[in-house]
């Protein structure tokens, strides 16, 4: 049966990916950005737009909206460490807002883009959602905030919410991709070193307790991610806050990385050793079985090198536009 949705942050990277999922399933789709860090032209063609912000999101709510999809917030982990108030402003202060309509409009569904970055430095990998959960970021602080607000709005209030806690975002679907500007992830600058546009990635610390010295993260393609939204809309029960992790359960240091970018584009790619970025935790690996169980998720694009390749497919269509 198909839906209205409302998609916050659909201009942005992982927003418009799953936006253009749910036309795909046929589904109505309303997208609300305040372009802040998107960009209009991201929006899929087959979307309502509307220019706003979620803090007013009760100017555009109303019940005839099956579920809010809710990805907007600032997402940049060594920001948030210098300046941490806009994240609390943005984050929490924001997404309370967006609560405060879909209470005040009737809407009882929620899907929100939760992060890995709620448990901090991981006692135990893979990750499982009952692990502690102690951010080492404001970034991540401000989400698992939100994921407390929502635990509460829905034992309260009959809110039927799913956190889904992304591990680390990559790839691309289609025309949508990922273009932060400034970029701040891995595999889109490593990419950056391979077309040219930068002379060399830097490698954030290579003293940390893994086999080569650097971090170690577990990739997962957005399209995989996005399926697990479509999934989630069903799963969601009234009364219910159900939170799962999104990973491939496969951890790839900084330099593994940078070395499939040599495979895949053929380009050489000079590092430097950098210090260490504040907030980054060792190793952060994701167990996804609850994902698995309860939502019945099967992601099919785990190889790095396929995720590589087609962010690289993505990021050289976009330099062509500039
Ligand atoms: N990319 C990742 O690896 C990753 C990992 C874990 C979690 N997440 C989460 O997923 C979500 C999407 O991440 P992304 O990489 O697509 O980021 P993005 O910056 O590309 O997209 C975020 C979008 O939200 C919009 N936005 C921000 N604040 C807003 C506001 N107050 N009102 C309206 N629109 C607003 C921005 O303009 C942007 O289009 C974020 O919530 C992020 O925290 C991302
Ligand atoms: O130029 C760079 C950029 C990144 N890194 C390293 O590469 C790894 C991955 O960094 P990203 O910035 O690509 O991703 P993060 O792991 O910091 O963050 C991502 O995963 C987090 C969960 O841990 C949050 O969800 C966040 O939103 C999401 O961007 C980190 O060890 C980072 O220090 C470098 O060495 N050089």
């Amino acid at each position: 049966m198909s839906g209205k949705y409302l998609v916050t942050g659909g201009a942005g990277y992982v927003g418009s990916v799953v936006a253009q999922h749910l036309l795909e399933a046929g589904h109505e789709v309303v997208v609300l950005d305040n372009l802040s860090t998107g960009f209009r032209e991201g929006v899929p063609t087959g979307a309502s737009f509307i220019e706003g912000d979620i803090r007013d999101a009760a100017k555009w709510l109303d019940s005839s909206f099956d579920a809010v999809l809710h990805f907007a917030a600032f997402s940049q982990v060594g920001e948030s460490v210098v300046k941490p108030e806009k994240y609390w402003e943005n984050n929490v202060g924001g997404t309370m807002a967006l609560l405060e309509a879909m209470r005040s409009t009737g809407v009882r569904k929620l899907v929100f883009s939760s992060t890995a970055a709620t448990y901090g430095e991981p006692e135990e990998t893979p990750i499982v959602e009952s692990a502690p959960t102690s951010p080492t970021n404001p970034y991540g602080a401000s989400k698992l905030a939100v994921d407390h607000m929502i635990t509460g709005e829905a034992a309260a209030h009959g809110l039927g919410a799913v956190s889904l806690r992304y591990f680390n975002v990559a790839g691309a679907y289609g025309s949508c991709g990922e273009r932060h500007d400034p970029e701040s992830h891995l595999i889109p600058l490593v990419l950056q070193v391979a077309q040219g546009r930068r002379d060399a990635i830097s490698v954030f610390g290579d003293d940390y307790p893994t086999p080569d010295g650097t971090c170690i993260r577990d990739y997962i393609h957005v399209a995989d991610l996005a399926e697990a939204h479509l999934l989630a809309l069903t799963a969601a029960k009234p009364g219910e806050h159900l939170i799962c992790n999104l990973g491939n359960g496969n951890g790839f240091s900084v330099r593994e990385v940078i070395e499939t970018v040599r495979q895949v584009t053929g380009h050489p790619i000079p590092e430097v050793a950098a210090p260490r970025r504040g907030g980054d935790p060792a190793v952060l690996v994701a167990s996804a079985r609850t994902a698995r169980e309860r939502l019945g998720w099967n992601p099919s694009r785990a190889d790095l090198a396929g995720i590589v390749a087609d962010a690289w497919v993505f990021a050289q269509n976009v330099s062509k536009e500039r």
